[in-house]
């Protein structure tokens, strides 16, 4: 065990990757155990302007980017599933691994847009359809146990290394995220107009256009101060100890959020999926918590809703898998500020079905597309006054095992300086109200607001 690399000399440094003859070399080194969130507000101190977070809705596994040595972007409809992962396959090709352990070493990590499709707006121009980094230092904390993996091109600069040495003398100043700036100004953006969208499509569903489609909004918030993505982890880390924690920051701008909801997992042959639609609000005792979870598990509406996501998952889980596990009936999923029928899926993947297949397979669920999906997919570009960027869409990782893990981004928002824009949407089936509707989407606000300190509005 080492304390953070610091023994090395930059001698070493050279040996390692001047004997490469690939283009990237990565090696991987066990550590004493750093608190995550150190390391990433470690690199805003090193001046490194990319780097994620990551962590699953188990804690079993919290990844820590810092810098990035490749990148992958693709922008536009077409094969970016594909792109992604014949790219991913390149670099490892072009890469020679030093590594002690099986469960150590480079990751690529990333997001996808919710829909190529629609118009880009100016706040998502940074984010492209499908961008994907190894980080040049990542960070691995999994079971208590940490790893750091350094991957850098073997042409690297001298700059570089030296930047990363840097990285690790830092590594035991205390870390003081800013604390969070009030909050000056909140923008309830097109209320009138999200609502009316929401009767359209009540409308269209009656007339038997389609069975269900989500429509989401957004809420954009102003602050006295630049907002720190570190304060910003560290309060959702403790507000919502049960959610996937990600954020991905390049230049400034960072996507973040705590989400509840897998898209799918993949560890060998055995893939994890999780129908997750159907909601509403916790109680204030714990009798009223019951009273309305128990209503959830019996209100038609929102079973009709779930039942939607149920058996698209299936389909495309039995198209993928050799057999699959699904519960008959949904169970509840209690999160902090809000309950879900919840049905897991657990499936035996057939030969050569990746992680990214599975990806793009199950993207969007009707959970947050709707049904069918084509003709949802063309309301909501047409309906929903906003462009939802990453927000709704997926975001993950995989290593180079092909094994890894996608959320569904949501319960998530926008950050860029003072800034924040928030996203929430929800199903809307025959027999929606727009008025609960609209009540429904300010309770999956509340995740990002309570960690922004924002109260009352
Ligand atoms: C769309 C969101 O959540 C999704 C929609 C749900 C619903 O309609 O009940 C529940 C969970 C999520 O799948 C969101 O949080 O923004």
């Amino acid at each position: 065990m080492t304390t953070l690399f610091q023994h090395k000399t930059k001698e070493q440094w050279d040996a390692i990757i001047k004997t490469a003859c690939t283009s990237f070399v990565s090696w991987s080194e066990s550590i004493s155990l750093v608190d995550p969130l150190q390391f990433f507000y470690l690199a805003e101190q090193s001046g490194f302007k990319t780097r994620f977070y990551w962590s699953d809705r188990n804690n079993e596994t919290t990844y820590v980017g810092i810098g990035c040595t490749y990148t992958i972007v693709v922008n536009g409809n077409e094969a970016r599933f594909a792109t992604v992962e014949t790219e991913w396959k390149r670099f490892i090709e072009r890469t020679t691994i030093h590594s002690n352990k099986t469960s150590a070493g480079p990751i690529l990590f990333g997001g996808f847009s919710f829909d190529p499709l629609k118009r880009k707006s100016e706040q998502w121009q940074h984010f492209s359809d499908a961008t994907f980094v190894v980080p040049t230092v990542l960070l691995t904390v999994k079971n208590g146990e940490a790893t750091v993996t350094i991957t850098l091109p073997s042409q690297s600069e001298e700059g570089e290394i030296v930047r990363v040495q840097q990285l690790f003398t830092y590594s035991d100043d205390p870390f003081f995220p800013s604390p969070l700036p009030p909050l000056v100004r909140c923008e309830e953006r097109g209320k009138e107009e999200w609502i009316k969208a929401v009767k359209q499509v009540i409308e269209r569903i009656r007339l038997g256009e389609f069975a269900k489609v989500v429509l989401a909004r957004e809420e954009r918030f102003a602050f006295a101060d630049r907002l720190d993505v570190v304060a910003l982890l560290e309060r959702l880390r403790e507000q919502q100890p049960m959610s996937y924690l990600f954020a991905f920051e390049q230049d400034g701008r960072c996507f973040i959020g705590a989400s509840p909801e897998q898209l799918v997992k993949k560890e060998g042959t055995v893939c994890y999926s999780t129908c997750l639609a159907g909601s509403i609000r916790r109680g204030k005792t714990i009798q009223e918590d019951e009273e309305l979870g128990n209503w959830l598990l019996q209100d038609e509406k929102n079973l009709q809703e779930h039942q939607f996501v149920v058996e698209m998952i299936k389909e495309a889980m039995a198209e993928m898998c050799d057999t699959i596990d699904i519960s008959p009936r949904p169970q509840l999923l209690k999160m902090r500020d809000i309950q879900h029928l919840y049905t897991p899926v657990i499936g035996e993947s057939r030969r050569n079905v990746s992680l990214v297949s599975l990806v793009e397979r199950l993207h969007p669920t009707p959970a947050l597309g709707g049904t069918p999906r084509e003709t949802a997919l063309e309301t909501i570009r047409a309906l929903e006054p906003l462009d939802r960027g990453w927000y709704a869409a997926p975001i993950g990782w995989i290593d180079t095992f092909g094994n890894g893990e996608f959320a569904v981004a949501i319960r998530s928002g926008l950050l860029q300086g003072n800034e924040a824009i928030l996203f929430a949407g929800c199903g809307v089936v025959g027999d929606s109200d727009p008025a609960s509707e609209y009540e429904e989407t300010k309770v999956k606000l509340k995740p990002m607001l309570s960690a922004l300190g924002v109260k009352k509005r």
